[in-house]
């Protein structure tokens, strides 16, 4: 899929915080907050953001930030949101109908197609695929052709949840703008390391871009945790994001499509940070969170570094019949845009030479076939 890589970050390096209970399998990580930008201050250009973005995303930080009091996202998130479980529980039929083999996945409907870590296929989640920013990037067969996992159309559920497409592209639009602002923000920031050339930074690269995907995740209820995996990541595995710039919401845990409060405080969003702590990640329900992606570490020469990740499931009694669903919004570069890769190459390093120029359409499609079986 467009999107995100299992990085062979199996054995993580962890340190570990000096209160951590460590068990067999799982340890018990901070919890941090992330660093918080009213979007008032976002919204303005001449705002110096440059110590939240340093605190967020610099050396030190957690690699995640978020934004609060984005005018109009509170419903729109639980529109959406909503609508996961009801997704995933229509007829078998219908699903299959929202699948796009041809883009291996990438639009439309997704269940079982993904390897996890562990090289089996991902049962544990569905997720719906679309751009919210284009129905139809490009008609050109050629293209079609070549990068099928962007240049595809979008496929809705027009007759069977209609309500779907509107509340995608609603969502997936505003967190599109919040984070070309981010972008702007991360430009000025990357600008103090580096020459940034005009129309080259983060904000002008992913303003022009037609590749952007939004994803609709629901992670089917856990049956007390997910049996023979106790793991950190026994709900989503360690990966970094391929593109650039990821907007996340905050995840809404249900059980029968009925909200409720997750009864397990260590289940969600874990981080690996720069310096090797493992830690769990809370921010607002209304926040919406970004992290960073590989080809923006790519594009700011290392300055931005990509965000390591994955989601642990509620473990015990409690967590039985427990769903969660969520949306993530990869903000990616065009499929024609130009990545020069630095001399040193942190990512995916067996299948980038060194000094590479490839487009973000070459790499992606290098990169997605480690996750996927051939057709
Ligand atoms: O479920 C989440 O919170 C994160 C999902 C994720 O990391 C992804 O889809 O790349
Ligand atoms: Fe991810």
């Amino acid at each position: 899929m467009g999107i995100r890589s299992h990085a062979d970050l199996l054995s993580i390096p962890a340190t570990v915080p000096q209160n951590a209970v460590v068990s067999l399998h799982t340890t018990i990580a901070m919890s941090l907050s992330t660093v918080s930008i009213p979007f008032s201050h976002l919204q303005d250009k001449d705002y110096d953001l440059s110590l939240k973005i340093e605190q967020g995303f610099g050396p030190d930080g957690l690699g995640i930030l978020s934004v609060t009091d984005v005018p109009g996202y509170s419903s729109l998130r639980r529109n959406l949101l909503h609508l996961a479980p009801k997704l995933a529980n229509l007829p078998k039929e219908v699903k299959d109908d929202l699948e796009d083999p041809n883009s291996r996945y990438n639009f439309g409907w997704s269940h079982g197609k993904e390897k996890l870590e562990s090289g089996k296929l991902d049962l544990l989640k569905g997720s719906f695929y679309a751009n919210p920013i284009l129905d139809t990037p490009t008609t050109d067969k050629s293209l079609i052709q070549r990068y099928p996992s962007y240049c595809g159309s979008n496929v809705w559920p027009r007759s069977t949840l209609p309500e779907l497409e509107l509340a995608f592209k609603a969502l997936g639009k505003l967190i599109f703008d919040v984070g070309l602002m981010v972008a702007y923000h991360c430009d000025q920031y990357v600008s103090k390391g580096i020459k940034v050339h005009k129309d080259e930074g983060l904000e002008s690269i992913l303003k022009r871009s037609r590749c952007h995907k939004g994803r609709l995740l629901y992670y089917f209820p856990a049956q007390q945790g997910i049996p023979g995996d106790n793991s950190m990541s026994s709900w989503c595995g360690w990966h970094t994001d391929n593109g650039s710039l990821t907007g996340l919401t905050c995840a809404i845990f249900t059980r029968d499509g009925e909200e409720i409060p997750c009864p397990d405080s260590a289940a969600g969003l874990y981080i690996r940070t720069r310096n090797d702590q493992i830690v769990k990640v809370v921010y607002g329900v209304d926040n919406i969170a970004y992290q960073i992606g590989e080809t923006a570490e790519i594009l700011s020469g290392g300055i931005l570094r990509a965000t390591p990740h994955c989601v642990q499931a509620p473990k015990g009694k409690e967590s039985s019949g427990v769903e969660r669903s969520t949306f993530a919004l990869f903000m990616q570069p065009d499929w024609d845009e130009k990545l020069s890769f630095p001399e040193e190459v942190h990512i995916h390093k067996e299948l980038i030479p060194s000094n590479a120029s490839l487009t973000y359409g070459e790499y992606s499609e290098m990169v997605l076939g480690k996750y996927y079986d051939k057709k």
